[in-house]
């Protein structure tokens, strides 16, 4: 089929679905991989590969047969040396091996922003079993918040008032754990007055930054954001100032070029840095009305070497996501007409089955304020229904 590109696309999630729908409106050719068939962005792709991404000889064998001109890692979870063997042969890995080497373990990245690039974090320690809790805690104090070093949207996520409550926190954070080192990092809690994800692009012509995304989370996952968020001129220097600083210094032996998701908790006029991811982010769903060009196209443009406005703009707008509640195979949706009779926009996911907040969709609006637009999209939300066949 002629195409300007060839994407391989490692995960296939609702961030993929709409990547998929960038990269293709710009003629690409796009390859959807995941370990479940049917995923989001499998059913909109042009070809799909059904497997493993931490099985290394299986991530080769699809390199191989496809011959991408980009790969592009959409999940953490990913046989990161295998991207990076790749990389020296000459295979391009979006934003680079490095990012996705040390963005997929908490340690790797935290280490390197505090540490490395001397970035404000909260106060941290690591701990492979219960006794390196404890002390972990002494150092951080409580409340402290415990999560495995690999897991992402709160996997395994705690909260944790007192010493009576970490042993539960410890377990906790093994039994959701992803991969096989028992790990976990003990952070300090911050009481901030708002968290926001700063979408960060490096392109061809340099690094452009979008207008902050505030955002709600529970349970260390994702409920609600909305675009702009109210913060002051030298707050958002600071961040974009963090920003680059963390992604510059991602780029090692590749490229570089993409968006990144990058989240910092900000209490007063101080910003912390907490973590990024080097790809599009959940909370950026907003974009897809919020700006002209989504967090999706910005990083397809990114990729592939086109241009990227120096200045983004966003119009308040908010999103607001639909979680199932129980498992499923047989998911059927309705209430759409009603979600959208106060201006809300709705995506369905089409995840082949469903799970206790595993999320399904998402509502979006845009308003004459993002107070508006929270109102309008959460409502939105509330109103999609889900059926599980019963
Ligand atoms: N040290 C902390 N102090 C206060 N809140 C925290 C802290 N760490 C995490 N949180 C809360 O939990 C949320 C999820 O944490 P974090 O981003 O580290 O997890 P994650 O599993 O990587 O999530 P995702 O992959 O969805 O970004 C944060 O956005 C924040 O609301
Ligand atoms: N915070 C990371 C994040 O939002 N990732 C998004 O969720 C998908 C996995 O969802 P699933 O667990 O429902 O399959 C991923 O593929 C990605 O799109
Ligand atoms: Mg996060």
């Amino acid at each position: 089929m002629p195409h300007t590109a060839k994407i391989l696309l490692l995960g296939s999630g609702e961030l993929a679905r709409e990547f998929v729908i960038s990269a293709k409106r710009l003629g690409a050719y796009v390859i959807a991989c995941d370990a479940y068939d049917n995923a989001p962005a499998m059913q909109l792709a042009d070809a799909r590969e059904v497997f493993s991404m931490l099985d290394g000889a299986k991530l080769r064998e699809a390199v191989a047969k496809h011959a991408p001109d980009y790969v592009v890692p959409e999940i953490e979870a990913i046989r990161t040396e295998v991207l990076a063997e790749l990389e020296q042969d000459g295979v391009n890995i979006v934003p680079s091996a490095r990012a996705t080497q040390l963005t997929m373990n908490r340690d790797a990245i935290r280490d390197m922003a505090a540490q490395e690039l001397g970035l404000r974090t909260s106060t941290y320690r690591y701990a492979e079993n219960f006794e390196e809790v404890c002390a972990a805690a002494e150092i951080t104090g409580f409340p402290c918040v415990i999560k495995p070093v690999m897991s992402s949207s709160g996997k395994g996520q705690s909260k944790v008032d007192d010493a009576a409550a970490l042993q539960e926190a410890w377990d906790y954070a093994v039994a959701n754990m992803r991969g096989d080192r028992q790990r976990v990092i003990v952070e300090q809690f911050i009481d901030f007055d708002y968290e926001i994800t700063l979408l960060t692009i490096r392109h061809r012509d340099g690094t452009s930054f979008c207008p902050p995304i505030g955002h709600r989370q529970e349970r260390g996952d994702y409920q609600e954001s909305w675009q702009p968020t109210e913060m002051s001129d030298a707050a958002i220097g600071e961040a974009q100032d963090m920003a680059r600083k963390v992604v510059e210094a991602l780029q090692g032996n590749g490229k570089g070029w993409g968006l990144f998701g990058v989240e910092f908790f900000v209490k007063g006029e101080e910003v912390i840095f907490s973590e990024l991811s080097p790809r599009p982010h959940d909370t950026g769903m907003v974009t897809s009305v919020s700006q002209n060009l989504s967090e999706f196209d910005l990083h397809a443009r990114a990729i592939m070497g086109l241009q990227v406005p120096a200045m983004i703009r966003a119009r308040p707008s908010a999103s607001a996501v639909i979680l199932a509640d129980r498992d499923s195979d047989d998911l059927t949706y309705s209430g759409l007409a009603e979600a959208m009779e106060q201006g809300a926009d709705i995506r369905i996911f089409g995840k082949p089955t469903s799970r206790p907040y595993r999320r399904m969709g998402v509502a979006l609006a845009c308003a004459g304020s993002t107070d508006d637009a929270r109102r309008i999209a959460k409502d939105a939300a509330g109103k999609v229904r889900i059926g599980y066949g019963e």
